[in-house]
């Protein structure tokens, strides 16, 4: 294989997926790489796995390929899980990511740090032509700061700090992301794939 569509519209996303499909040579295309435009594909599933499947599951159909996509987000313990799987759409349907993390720091106000634990979550979802859907889940456990620090990654990552760290997930570099992150530890268990396709 040398190159593979990921079924999302998410350039922060595609960023990390261009590094961590580099070390296999394998080219990746987002949906917004594709010469046709692609409509929104609704996501009316209640969990991870059922958005990534149904995002991948479209697109494999229509052009008749394996496709990847990718359902993630952020769950935070003393906010029972929120903003989990409406992570993107958490302050409102335009998607912003600076109103999406002031609203979880919002909530935030006043929990102490041993309360703020949170993780993120990926679940990739590798749909084939007549072959069933694989799923794959990666975790990256950490809590949540008290102020956005930090100018890389995207989404959640300027108030994300992971275990073992003492800067957020917007300070580190991408290669440095790359070895830790949900993505990672998700896209890690589709290697053999990956190598045998
Ligand atoms: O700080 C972050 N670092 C990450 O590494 C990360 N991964 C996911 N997220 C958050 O979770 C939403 C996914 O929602 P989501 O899977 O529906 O994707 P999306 O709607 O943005 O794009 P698409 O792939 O569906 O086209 C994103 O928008 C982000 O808010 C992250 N935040
Ligand atoms: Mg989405």
């Amino acid at each position: 294989m040398q190159k593979l569509i990921i079924a999302t519209k998410n350039k922060g996303k595609m960023k990390d997926f261009n590094q961590l499909f580099s070390k296999y040579g394998i080219e990746v295309l987002s949906l917004l790489d594709l010469e046709e435009d692609i409509p929104d594909i609704e996501e009316t599933g209640d969990t991870f796995e059922e958005n990534a499947a149904i995002k991948a599951e479209v697109i494999a159909k229509k052009f008749h390929l394996p496709v990847l996509a990718d359902d993630s987000g952020l769950e935070v313990d003393a906010l029972g899980g929120e903003p989990g799987v409406y992570s993107a759409r958490y302050a409102g349907t335009h998607k912003d990511d600076n109103d999406n993390l002031h609203k979880v720091l919002e909530k935030m106000t006043g929990v102490k740090e041993e309360k703020r634990t949170a993780r993120f979550v990926c679940v990739l979802a590798l749909a084939q032509p007549e072959k069933a859907t694989i799923y794959k889940r990666g975790e990256c456990e950490g809590h949540i700061g008290v102020e956005p620090v930090g100018e890389n990654g995207f989404g959640y990552d300027p108030i994300f700090i992971p275990n073992n760290y003492n800067k957020t997930m917007a300070e580190l570099t991408s290669e440095e992301k790359n070895q830790i992150s949900h993505r990672r530890n998700a896209l890690i268990q589709l290697e053999e794939w990956i190598k045998e396709n």
